[in-house]
C-alpha cells in the first residue's frame, strides 16, 4: 500500500478543526484506507476525486463531519460506493458496527478488501445488492447515505432497515428544502445540521429524519 503519511499533519489539522479526538490507531487506519482507495482508484475508477489530498477533504473530512451526529451503534450505509461514509465512520469509532450496501460489484470488492486489510471484519460487512432487496432484519439504529438519492427515495428504499427508535442520516450539500417538502406522510425531519468540513468551500448538511416505525425507542 502506498504511504500517505505526508498527509498526517493535514488530517490532524482537520480533526482539530472539527473538534474530533480519535485514537492514534484510527488516524493511521484512516490514512491506510485512503492509500488503498487511491491505489484501487487508478485501476477501477471508484471515485472521480483522484488526488489523495483532495480525497482527504472530500471523502474523509466530509464523512467524519457527521461523526458527532450518529445515533446508536448499528449503522447501515446505503449506496456506500467505496465505503463512504460507513467504513470511514467505523474506522473512527470502534464501537460502531456497519453494514455497507452497494449494488455495484467493484465497489463491493473494494470494500471487502478494505475491511480485510484494515481488520474491520468483526464489525463491518458488505452486502452487494440493491438496498430494496437487503434483509436488514429491521435492526439498524442509523441508516445513512451520501450521494445516493433524493430524501424521499432514500427513505422509501431503506425504511425496512430501521430499528424501532432508529434514524435516517443523510449527507447533503445545499439545504435540500425541496426534498424535505416531498417526504412522505409520517416521515419528518428532526434536524438539519450545517456541517463544518475543513478546507471545503461548499456548505454541507446532515439531515436527520424519523418516522412512525422509528418512534418507540427514541
Ligand atoms: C454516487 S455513488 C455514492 C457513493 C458513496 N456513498 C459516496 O458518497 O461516495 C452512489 C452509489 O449508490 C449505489 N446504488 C445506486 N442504487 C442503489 C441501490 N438501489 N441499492 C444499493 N446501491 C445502490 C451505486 O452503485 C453507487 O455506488
Amino acid at each position: 500500500m502506498s504511504d500517505l503519511s505526508h498527509l498526517a499533519p493535514d488530517l490532524e489539522r482537520g480533526l482539530a478543526a472539527m473538534g474530533l479526538e480519535l485514537p492514534a490507531r484510527a488516524r493511521d487506519d484512516l490514512l491506510a484506507y485512503l492509500a488503498l482507495l487511491a491505489r484501487w482508484n487508478r485501476s477501477y475508477n471508484l471515485t472521480a476525486v483522484r488526488e489523495p489530498a483532495q480525497m482527504l477533504v472530500r471523502h474523509l473530512f466530509d464523512s467524519l463531519a457527521v461523526l458527532p451526529h450518529v445515533p446508536g451503534h448499528r449503522i447501515a450505509d446505503v449506496g456506500a460506493g467505496p465505503g463512504l461514509p460507513g467504513l470511514v465512520l467505523a474506522l473512527a469509532r470502534p464501537d460502531l458496527a456497519v453494514l455497507s450496501i452497494d449494488s455495484n460489484g467493484k465497489m463491493a470488492r473494494f470494500q471487502r478488501e478494505a475491511i480485510r486489510v484494515l481488520g474491520l471484519g468483526e464489525r463491518c460487512r458488505v452486502e452487494q445488492a440493491r438496498v430494496e432487496a437487503v434483509d436488514g432484519g429491521g435492526g439498524f439504529d442509523t441508516v445513512t447515505s451520501r450521494a445516493f438519492a433524493s430524501l424521499p427515495d432514500f427513505v422509501a428504499a431503506s425504511r425496512h432497515l430501521l430499528a424501532p427508535g432508529g434514524r435516517w442520516l443523510a449527507l447533503k450539500g445545499r439545504r435540500p428544502d425541496d426534498e424535505i417538502a416531498a417526504l412522505p406522510d409520517g416521515v419528518w425531519v428532526e434536524a438539519v445540521l450545517p456541517l463544518h468540513v475543513p478546507d471545503l468551500a461548499e456548505q454541507r448538511h446532515a439531515i436527520i429524519m424519523a418516522g412512525p416505525s422509528t418512534e418507540t425507542a427514541a
